[in-house]
C-alpha cells in the first residue's frame, strides 16, 4: 500500500476540545455520509502480544534492521499445542524487534522470511485464524446493525483468539477493522451508520499472532443488491483468483496487473491505482509494493517463502480515481460509484502458491 504522508488524522468529530467536525463544507463524492462520534478505543487485553505501533501508532520511523536480520523475540511459556486454536497458555510474547516504516525498502528480501517450519506453522495457523474473524463478522451483516458493531465483534473474536487486532492503533487507526462500504474504496472508519438493504459492505480483517500478521478483505451484500453492484462484486472476485493463478516463483511481480486489468475492463470497472498489495509478514506492511493495474514498474520475482497480499480494488465505471474524506483515511471514489475489494494473503511455495487466508467455503 503506497502510504500518503498524511498529518496525523484530526480526531474525527469528538476531539477533546469539544466536537470539532472535519467534514463541515466538505463536498462529498456519494451519497455515503459518517456518523459520528466514534465509539470509544477498544481495549486488547494486556496478556495478547502486540505490535510495537500498538502503543504509539506506528510512525514513519527509520527502518532499524534488515528483516533477514531481524531479532524475533520471544518467550515461550510453553510447548505449542498441535492445533490452530491458541489457548492463552500457550501465548507465546512474540513481537518483532523493528517498527513499521513507509516501505521505504525496496529489497525484495523484505517480505522473504527464510520460513521455517515454525514460521509456516504460524503464518498457516494465523491465517486460519483471520478466516475465522472474517466469517463471524461477515455472519452479523445485516440491514441495521452498525459498522461500529462489526467492529466490535471482529475485535471480540480476535482476542477471544489471542490475536492483535492488526489495524488498532497502526499508524493511529482508531479501529480494529476497516468497514468501507458503497463508495468508499478502503480504509473506512467503523461508526455508527446502519446497514441498509443494498449496501455493499467490505471488511478488511488483519491480525497479528505469535510476531506474524495476515491480512484479508472480501466484500458483500447487504440483503437483496441491484445488478451493478452484483457485477462489481463478481468482477472484482475473479480478478483477484485469476491474479493469484499466475503466483509461482520466478513470476514477476509486475505481472499481476496484467491479469487483473481486462477483467475489470471487459466487465465495465476501473482498477483503483493508489493503493496496492504488500508484503505481509512480522510486519503489516513491507515490499513489495504490488500494483493492480496492467502495465505496472512493480519490482522483483516471486520466491518460496515470500508472503505478500494481492488486494484488488475496483470502481464501476472507468474512473479509477480516488479522493480522501477529511477525516485522513477514508478513500472514496472520486465520481461516487461504488467500489469492491477481495483480498487474500499468500505465500509462494517451492513449486506452486498456497492461499494462506483462503476459504473453505466451496462456493
Ligand atoms: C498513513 O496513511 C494511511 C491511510 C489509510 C490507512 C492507513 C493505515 N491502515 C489502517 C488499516 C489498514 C489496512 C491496510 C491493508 O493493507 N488492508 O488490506 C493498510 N493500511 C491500513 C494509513
Ligand atoms: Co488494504
Ligand atoms: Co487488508
Ligand atoms: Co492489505
Amino acid at each position: 500500500l503506497r502510504f500518503l504522508c498524511h498529518v496525523l488524522p484530526i480526531n474525527p468529530g469528538n476531539s477533546r476540545e469539544g466536537t470539532y467536525n472535519p467534514f463541515v463544507n466538505y463536498s462529498f463524492t456519494g451519497t455515503l455520509r459518517p456518523v459520528y462520534p466514534l465509539s470509544p478505543k477498544r481495549v486488547v487485553p494486556d496478556h495478547i502480544p502486540r505490535p510495537e505501533y500498538a502503543q504509539d501508532g506506528a510512525v514513519f520511523r527509520k527502518r532499524q534492521m534488515s528483516i533477514i536480520g531481524l531479532t524475533y523475540t520471544t518467550r515461550h511459556s510453553q510447548k505449542r499445542d498441535e492445533g490452530c486454536r491458541p489457548t492463552s497458555q500457550n501465548t507465546d510474547q512474540g513481537r518483532a524487534g523493528k517498527n513499521e516504516d513507509c516501505m521505504q525498502g525496496n529489497s525484495q528480501e523484505e517480505s522473504r522470511l527464510p520460513l521455517s517450519k515454525r514460521h509456516l506453522k504460524i503464518a498457516l495457523c494465523l491465517s486460519k485464524l483471520g478466516r475465522e474473524v472474517l466469517d463471524i463478522t461477515a455472519a452479523a451483516i445485516r440491514p441495521g446493525v452498525t459498522t461500529d458493531e462489526l467492529d466490535e465483534i471482529a475485535h471480540n473474536a480476535c482476542i477471544e483468539r489471542n490475536a492483535y487486532p492488526s489495524p488498532l492503533n497502526y499508524r493511529n487507526f482508531p479501529k480494529s477493522i476497516c468497514t468501507s462500504v458503497n463508495e468508499v474504496i478502503c480504509h473506512g472508519i467503523p461508526d455508527k451508520r446502519k446497514l441498509r438493504e443494498g449496501d455493499i459492505i467490505n471488511l478488511d480483517i488483519s491480525v497479528y499472532y505469535d510476531g506474524f500478521h495476515a491480512d484479508l478483505n472480501e466484500t458483500y451484500p447487504v440483503g437483496k443488491i441491484d445488478e451493478d453492484s452484483e457485477k462489481l462484486i463478481r468482477t472484482t472476485r475473479e480478478s483477484l483468483d485469476a491474479a493469484i493463478k499466475i503466483c509461482k516463483p520466478g513470476a514477476l511481480f509486475r505481472d499481476i496487473g496484467k491479469a487483473i486489468e481486462p477483467i475489470a475492463r471487459a466487465n465495465g470497472c476501473a482498477v483503483v491505482r493508489t493503493f496496492t498489495g504488500h508484503g505481509v509478514n512480522t510486519l503489516f506492511h513491507c515490499p513489495p509494493n504490488i500494483p493492480h493495474y496492467a502495465k505496472n514498474k512493480a519490482v522483483g520475482t516471486m520466491k518460496p517463502g515470500m508472503t505478500f497480499t494481492i488486494e484488488p480494488m475496483l470502481n464501476l465505471g472507468n474512473s479509477w480515481s480516488d479522493v480522501h474524506w477529511p477525516d485522513n483515511w477514508t478513500a472514496t471514489t472520486a465520481d461516487g460509484r461504488r467500489s469492491a475489494q477481495f483480498e487474500d494473503t499468500l505465500l509462494i511455495t517451492e513449486t506452486g502458491v498456497e492461499i494462506l487466508t483462503a476459504s473453505n467455503v466451496k462456493v
